[in-house]
C-alpha cells in the first residue's frame, strides 16, 4: 500500500510494500539508446552503485518518467545531478530509495553487489542507503531523539551490533548536533514539526550523520537555505564524507557545488542522463543556461 510518509528511514516505523521491484520483470526492457557518458572505469571492487538502462513509470498512471538512466558511483565519489524542472531527477532519487509511487519497468540497479530492486525500502536503508527529501516529512508525537535512536538501533540490530540505550545514544548524537549547528532542544521536539525549512534540512543531515550512511541521496538540500545555513549543511555533509561513502545530490545551483565539491556532474533531460562532466558543466549552466549544453 502506498503511504503518505515515505522515507527509507521512516520505514523502520511504518512498513511498506515495494511494488516497483516486483513488477519490473513483467515489462520488456527498454531498448532505447541512452546518451549517458559513463564515468571512467576503474576497479570494479570500488563500485558502490551501478544503474543500467533504468526505466520507470508512475505506478498509478503508468506514465513513463525514467527512460534509460545509466550511472556508476564508486566509493568516495560525489555526484551531482542537475537538469531542468520536470526532467526526472527526484523520480530517479525516489526510485533508488524504493518509493512505492513508481514501478521500475526495465534495467538494473546493483548496490554493493546486491540487486537493489529486490530489496524493500527499509532493507535499502539498513544496507546504508539514505535519502534526504526535498520536503522532509513531519512526524507528530515522535521526538527527534527517539526517532533517531530507534532508526540507529534498527540498523545496528541488523548489523549484529549492540543497541544503544537513551543515555549512551545521547552521548553519540550530541557531537553530531554541533556538526550541523543545531541546538540540543531540537532533539526533544517532534520530528520536523514546526521546524523552519532550513531547520528541516539540517535535521535531514543530522539523520545522515547519525545513521552513517554509505550512500546518501540528497534532493535539493540547498533549497530555501540562507547563506549561513547552506554553509552549515555543506560543512556537515563534507564532515560525513569519507573515502568509503558516496553522495548523489540533486541541485539547481552552482553555489552548493562550490561547498561540496562534486567528482562528476550529470545533466538529466527527459528521463535520461544526457551529459556527464566536471564542475565546468555547472559553471556553463550558471552562465548560459540549459541551451548551452542541451
Ligand atoms: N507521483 C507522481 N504523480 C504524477 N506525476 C509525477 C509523479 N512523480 C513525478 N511526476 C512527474 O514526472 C516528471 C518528473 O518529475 P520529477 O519530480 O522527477 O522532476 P525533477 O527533475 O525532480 O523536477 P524539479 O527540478 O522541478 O524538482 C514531472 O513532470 C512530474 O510532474
Amino acid at each position: 500500500m502506498a503511504m503518505a510518509l515515505f522515507s527509507p528511514t521512516f520505514s523502520f516505523r511504518i512498513s511498506t510494500s515495494a511494488p516497483q521491484r516486483r513488477r519490473r520483470r513483467c515489462f520488456v526492457q527498454s531498448s532505447q539508446a541512452t546518451v549517458a557518458i559513463e564515468a571512467p572505469s576503474s576497479s570494479t571492487t570500488d563500485l558502490l552503485l551501478q544503474v543500467k538502462d533504468l526505466s520507470a513509470v508512475i505506478a498509478e498512471s503508468k506514465q513513463t518518467i525514467l527512460k534509460g538512466v545509466n550511472l556508476t558511483v564508486r566509493h568516495g565519489e560525489v555526484h551531482a545531478v542537475m537538469g531542468k524542472n520536470g526532467s526526472g531527477k527526484s523520480t530517479f532519487a525516489k526510485v533508488l530509495a524504493g518509493h512505492p509511487d513508481y514501478e521500475v519497468t526495465g534495467g538494473s540497479i546493483m548496490y554493493k553487489g546486491l540487486d537493489l530492486l529486490e530489496m524493500e525500502p527499509e532493507e535499502r536503508a539498513i544496507a546504508g542507503l539514505f535519502m534526504s527529501f526535498q520536503s522532509p516529512v513531519e512526524i507528530p508525537g515522535v521526538s527527534n531523539i527517539d526517532f533517531l535512536n530507534m532508526a540507529y538501533n534498527a540498523r545496528r540490530r541488523k548489523l549484529g551490533l549492540p543497541e544503544l540505550g537513551p543515555i549512551e545514544f545521547y552521548g553519540y548524537v550530541a557531537p553530531k548536533l554541533e556538526l550541523v549547528n543545531m541546538k540540543t532542544d531540537f532533539l526533544n521536539r517532534n520530528v520536523n514539526e514546526g521546524f523552519s525549512g532550513g531547520e528541516k534540512k539540517r535535521n535531514e543531515i543530522l539523520q545522515l550523520a547519525v545513521l552513517g550512511a554509505e550512500f546518501a541521496i540528497l534532493d535539493e538540500i540547498d533549497s530555501g537555505l540562507d547563506v549561513d545555513a547552506l554553509q552549515d549543511v555543506a560543512k556537515a555533509v563534507n564532515g560525513v564524507l569519507t573515502s568509503k561513502n558516496s553522495v548523489l545530490m540533486i541541485t539547481h545551483y552552482l553555489r552548493l557545488l562550490e561547498f561540496i565539491k562534486p567528482t562528476y556532474i550529470h545533466i538529466m533531460e527527459n528521463g535520461r542522463i544526457v551529459k556527464t562532466g566536471d564542475i565546468s558543466l555547472a559553471e556553463t549552466l550558471e552562465r548560459e543556461g540549459y541551451k548551452a549544453i542541451s
